[in-house]
């Protein structure tokens, strides 16, 4: 059996309403009798927002109070970027499906249209992700990395106004917005490596819920779940999340996926790398066998640092 109606759970950024009415169309192309409705939540994230995100310390702070709906039965899927999805979801709800993978890369928007190969010693860099000024001091040391917060809108304008000299951004955010037009420069992932799950949207149910189940079982797309697999199973093993410069990317040839992987210190001083691949079938053993490689190569040190 399949619901009647199914009520989606989102946040109401431009870019989460984006991504709950593309999961609407999605649902609906494969069963058009049922009755879509989108339920939009305020989360801790939309409301700070003067406050660099790795210094609120708060796993799920955007996914927290629409989990919260999803369990109570007030929504029935609640729809995020997966990026922004711990990897250890609360009692009672599961990962139920992904969409296909849109572009995982991170994109440079720069004043100039300088690109980041022509930035230099000096320049301000605006991002408040650790993962982003890790990988950009690892490119230059010298860079000047600000915070920045709020909508890409709001971003933009701050650099207009002379905040920075360039920001990095997801390019499926901006490509989602369709604001693309603003990308200076997709990044190689070898130059700056995209967070875990970079570009996926995510589809988070209850563990008991058979009819959704079988509704999403339609919709998961399993070339991207496989590679999801593999990223969150090292992510989780990392202990990483958005306190913590830590990055992958995935890559599938036929029945053969590998993965690259990071853990460096915030400050850009020390950055390990790693790349371990396997049988597509295989993403947590994958996953597991990566973060024990930069385990061994000195991570726990640098994370122990990080979290004293
Ligand atoms: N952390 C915020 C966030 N969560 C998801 C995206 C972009 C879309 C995606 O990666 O799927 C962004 C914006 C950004 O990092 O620039």
């Amino acid at each position: 059996m399949i619901k009647k109606s199914i009520r989606i759970g989102t946040r109401g950024s431009k870019l989460a309403l984006y991504q709950a009415n593309l999961t609407k169309k999605i649902v609906l192309e494969t069963f058009p009798e049922t009755n879509v409705e989108i339920v939009i939540i305020k989360t801790k994230g939309d409301k700070i927002l003067d406050v660099a995100l790795s210094k609120i310390g708060d796993k799920g702070l955007f996914t927290k109070e629409i989990e919260t709906a999803l369990i109570d039965g007030e929504v029935d899927i609640a729809v995020h970027s997966l990026k922004d999805l711990p990897t250890s979801l609360p009692d009672g709800l599961k990962l139920g499906a992904v969409l296909k993978r849109a572009e995982f890369r991170d994109a440079l928007v720069s004043k100039d249209g300088r690109k980041l190969n022509q930035l230099t010693s000096g320049d301000t860099i605006a991002t408040s992700s650790l993962r982003r000024k890790a990988g950009l001091l690892r490119i230059n040391k010298n860079f000047k990395i600000v915070d920045i917060r709020g909508n890409v809108e709001t971003r933009l304008k701050k650099m207009e106004e002379g905040y920075c000299d360039a920001m990095i951004m997801a390019a499926a955010g901006l490509q989602r917005l369709g604001l693309d037009k603003y990308i200076t420069e997709i990044l190689d992932p070898e130059v700056l490596i995209p967070a875990t799950s970079q570009g996926v949207i995510a589809i988070e149910s209850r563990i008991d819920d058979p009819e959704i189940d079988a509704c999403l079982k339609e919709i998961n797309y399993a070339e991207t779940w496989d590679a999801i697999q593999v990223e969150r199973s090292f992510l989780h093993s990392i202990e990483g999340g958005c306190q913590v410069p830590v990055g992958c990317y995935t890559k599938t040839e036929g029945e053969t996926i590998s993965i690259t992987g990071f853990v460096a210190a915030v400050d850009g001083s020390e950055f390990l790398l790693g790349k371990e691949s396997g049988r597509v079938d295989e993403g947590k053993i994958i996953g597991e066998k990566l973060s024990k490689k930069l385990i061994d190569k000195g991570a726990g040190r640098i994370l122990a640092n990080i979290r004293r």
